[in-house]
């Protein structure tokens, strides 16, 4: 059964957050339960056997520590959601990888998060293809759909809902605001990856740029989905605490595996 692994949790700061000494950036940095690198999954075939393809969602500058942390040698082909830093700055990092081992990297994309890509890193088409996602592809076994979603004060990014096999999950890690036509990949999922930087922004709204919990809970409540995972956490969401979210919600942690699939039990004859 596929599987999807959360590399990293964070929010474009990660967790500790740089010269910051409060209480979940102290514990962070002393036992750990709060480090939180740059948002990111993985998804294999959760074999170990190398048959399906594998591929990362994001690549943050924290991309070569999470490969390490796998104990993975490479990943060849990656999915991005939009060209901020926090979701593309190891992609230099990743494209020497590919130079090291000979091979073409697979950097999926929309057609414009590709030329942003290449204007910033216009030496990565060495290493890598670019393929864009615009038109829906298959990548190992999903049928993948991306679409734009709204960003706040930083703009758009975009999500994926991937389906396979009767099961669709999607990956919406930085938005906010959604309008109805962009909340409707995510209605009659099983599984939602949902961005959740704060668990009460107090910031001005027009100042911001993904949900808090909050608002998500009201979104969940709209969407009726199956299980939502939290992620793209700032260092104001303490892990140790119990928000009492709704049923259905778990906080995602560095290294969880979470099943792609319905389990389907054997009945004995
Ligand atoms: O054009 C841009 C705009 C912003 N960034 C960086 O992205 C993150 C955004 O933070 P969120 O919490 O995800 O909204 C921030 O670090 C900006 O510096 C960018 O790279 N390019």
């Amino acid at each position: 059964m596929n599987q999807l692994t959360f590399l990293g949790t964070g929010d474009a700061m990660g967790v500790p957050r740089v010269y910051c000494d409060c209480d979940v950036c102290t514990e962070a940095r002393l036992m750990g339960e709060n480090k939180r690198k740059r948002s990111s999954v993985l998804i294999d075939g959760g074999d170990g056997d190398g048959t399906s393809e594998q591929f990362m969602i994001d690549c943050g500058p924290d991309w070569r520590s999470q490969m390490e942390d796998q104990g993975l040698r490479m990943v060849h082909t990656l999915l991005i959601t939009h060209a901020h830093f926090d979701h593309i700055g190891g992609l230099p990092e990743w494209a020497d990888a590919c130079r090291w081992l000979g091979v073409k990297g697979r950097l999926y994309a929309p057609r414009e998060v590709i030329a942003t890509i290449q204007g910033q890193f216009p030496w990565l088409g060495r290493h890598v293809d670019f393929l864009e996602t615009d038109g829906g592809i298959e990548l190992g076994g999903w049928k993948v759909h991306s679409w734009k979603v709204c960003h706040g004060h930083n703009g758009y990014s975009y999500a994926y809902r991937l389906d396979q096999g009767g099961y669709s999950w999607a990956y919406c890690s930085d938005a906010i605001d959604l309008k109805t036509s962009e909340k409707e990949p995510l209605h009659g999922l099983d599984m939602l990856v949902l961005g959740t930087s704060f668990v009460h922004e107090l910031a001005e709204f027009s100042t911001r740029s993904v949900y808090d919990m909050r608002e998500a809970q009201e979104l969940l409540r709209e969407l009726k989905l199956g299980h939502t995972y939290f992620t793209h956490m700032s260092h104001d969401v303490d892990v140790r605490q119990n928000y009492n979210l709704d049923q259905g919600i778990t906080i995602a942690l560095t290294g969880m595996k979470v099943p792609l699939g319905t389990l389907k039990l054997e009945m004995n004859a």
